[in-house]
């Protein structure tokens, strides 16, 4: 069973997986939740914006995910849109062949709103998909969009508020469009007519 939790930065992905892994170590089943290693913000276990903890096994390719699902009946994998394409083979190896409960979680968008990393494809084969929403920042209504408030222009750039707030589409186009990347570059010329 492969179980994919998605949304924006600050929507509860971290401790949704948290939860679900508690709720496996109460009814007596054997649990490990791995963490890509790029992400150094906290070690030997996954954190959440809100002080939830968890421990955490760190991996960086499939491998990785393999070797350490051994003898375990329920694996959660944190930030997985920074793994590399050789993890999918292995946790659909892991849900579908060896028959464990997998439980992703990642960003489905990276911050101008492309689909990030593997997502995409883990979304696709997944049995059971849960999209959270944030709050958003400006409006207070869902947010689906984790914006950048910083210049970098690299896909990955690790950081929480210091560097991301959460907006829905709306509020994120009036900010600055031409940061996402869901418009024309015409379309963003144009963007003050649009808004
Ligand atoms: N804009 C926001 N919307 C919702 N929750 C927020 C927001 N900003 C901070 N938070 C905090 O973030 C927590 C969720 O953290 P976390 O599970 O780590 O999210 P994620 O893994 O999706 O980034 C919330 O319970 C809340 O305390
Ligand atoms: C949008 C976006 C985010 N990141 C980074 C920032 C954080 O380190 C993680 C997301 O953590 P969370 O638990 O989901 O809050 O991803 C990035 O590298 N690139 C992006 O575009
Ligand atoms: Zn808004």
């Amino acid at each position: 069973m492969l179980e994919v939790i998605c949304g924006s930065m600050f929507s509860g992905k971290t401790e949704e997986l948290i939860r679900r892994l508690r709720r496996c170590r109460i009814a007596g089943q054997s649990v490990v939740l791995l963490k890509p290693v790029i992400d150094k913000r906290s070690v030997c276990e996954v954190k959440s914006h809100n002080g939830n903890t968890f421990e955490a096994k760190e991996i960086s390719c499939g491998e990785d995910i393999l070797k350490a699902s051994e003898n375990v009946q329920v694996i959660g994998i944190d930030e997985a849109q920074f793994l590399p394409e050789d993890a999918i083979q292995a946790i659909i190896d892991l849900s579908r062949i060896y028959e464990k409960r997998v439980i992703v979680s990642g960003l489905d968008m990276d911050y101008k709103g492309r689909p990030f990393g593997i997502m995409p494809t883990l979304l696709a084969v997944a049995d059971d998909i849960t999209k959270l929403h944030a709050v958003c920042e400006d409006c207070k209504q869902n947010a689906s969009v984790s914006y950048r408030v910083t210049e970098e222009q690299e896909q990955v750039v690790i950081g929480a508020k210091d560097k991301y707030v959460a907006l829905c589409w709306k509020c994120a186009i009036k900010r600055d469009a031409s940061k996402l990347g869901v418009y024309s570059e015409s379309d963003v010329l144009n963007s003050g007519e649009k808004i």
